[in-house]
């Protein structure tokens, strides 16, 4: 079920030329001047129940005009969306029931309230019956340790504390859709690893997840789709396996061998492979394309020459894949799309 659905979305936002200091201010309001800006320019996008897909692009990209969009916020120029069947900036209310959001830095919390009681204002808000509020703060509890939370006051809360009094907020309801902008910053290792498997867990559930961060470990443990938009546009659209098969085939398989091989080459038996031995003649690396080789071929072939005493593999990283996109090496004429 498409849960999600943009076509030709379109945002110009149209900003002031204002001249500097006092003269500039009064002169523009004499006779006001503007250039437009397109933030977000034509996006196509549909996103299945229960997807948890990563949005993500360089600063200045149009990443959160496309949520502010999505989330009914700001009205496209141009273009349609969808969110759960309703138009999100003509049915406000409706759609505020069915998503979350965590934006930025924004709190959904009372400044001067305890979590607790912020907590309770929007279970009010959003009309949830006491029993399953309190069914749904004992979900959370563990895995947002709220229990140390419920009685300080927002203002109180460490970044840490506060993105998962924030968390809470913004899941209370159980929306349908969850809009979340760098949500582990400012955790620590544990807080991080608890969040990540939780929203996993939420999109097995059906909940569908649009991720905006620019923490690509965020990206591999949570989602299973990038999409990457780049001056307003998707530049690329496909499965994290997808990706990974598509831009990075490479491996390198680093061994350690019990005596001195010098002279290892291992293109005669691996032909394509490039091999590469350390000063120290016991330290081999191997790169292969993981298409035409296991990482099975590469072992028993160095295997043949030597005893390997240890080893371990690179994985390219999702990282270096966007570092190459957002740099230009790759465009989307070189990557299939999802669409
Ligand atoms: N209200 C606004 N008025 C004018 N220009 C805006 C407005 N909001 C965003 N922009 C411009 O639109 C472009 C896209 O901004 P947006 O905030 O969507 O980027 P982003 O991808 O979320 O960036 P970041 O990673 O830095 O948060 C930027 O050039 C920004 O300056």
């Amino acid at each position: 079920m498409t849960v999600i659905e943009a076509r030709g979305l379109r945002k110009v936002f149209r900003i002031a030329n204002k001249p500097p200091g006092f003269g500039g201010s009064v002169r523009h309001l004499i006779r006001p001047r503007y250039h437009e800006h397109t933030a977000v320019d034509g996006i196509d996008l549909d996103i299945q129940a229960g997807e948890a897909v990563a949005y993500v692009g360089p600063n200045g990209a149009g990443k959160s005009t496309t949520v502010k969009l999505l989330t009914g916020i700001i009205q496209p120029t141009a273009g349609q969306v969808r969110v759960c069947g309703l138009v999100p900036h003509v049915d406000r209310r409706a759609n505020a029931h069915n998503i979350g959001v965590l934006f930025g830095q924004r709190s959904q919390l009372w400044w001067d309230l305890p979590v607790r009681d912020s907590l309770g204002l929007l279970r009010d808000l959003y009309r949830i019956p006491q029993r399953r509020f309190e069914a749904r703060l004992a979900e959370l509890e563990p895995v947002l340790g709220l229990a140390d939370l419920l009685p300080v006051v927002a203002r109180k809360l460490s970044l840490g504390q506060r993105m998962r009094a924030d968390l809470a907020a913004v899941l209370l309801h159980s929306p349908q859709v969850v809009y979340l902008d760098e949500p582990t910053i400012g955790l620590d290792i544990t807080a991080r690893d608890a969040v990540r498997g939780f929203l996993r867990e939420l999109t097995r559930n059906g909940t569908t997840l649009m991720l905006t961060t620019h923490d690509l470990a965020d990206i591999e443990e949570v989602c299973d789709r990038i999409v990457i938009v780049d001056g307003g546009r998707i530049i690329h659209d496909n499965s994290l396996t997808a990706i990974k098969n598509e831009l990075a085939r490479d491996r390198t398989m680093h061994l350690l061998l019990a005596t001195d091989c010098p002279d290892l080459d291992m293109s005669a038996a691996l032909p394509g492979t490039w091999s590469d031995v350390g000063e120290d003649h016991r330290r081999v690396s191997v790169r292969f394309d993981r298409f035409d080789y296991s990482a099975g071929d590469v072992l028993s072939a160095v295997g043949r020459h030597a005893t390997v005493t240890d080893v371990h593999i690179d994985e390219p990283s999702i990282e270096d894949i966007v570092r190459r996109l957002y740099a230009g090496e790759m465009t989307s004429g070189q990557v299939a799309s999802a669409s």
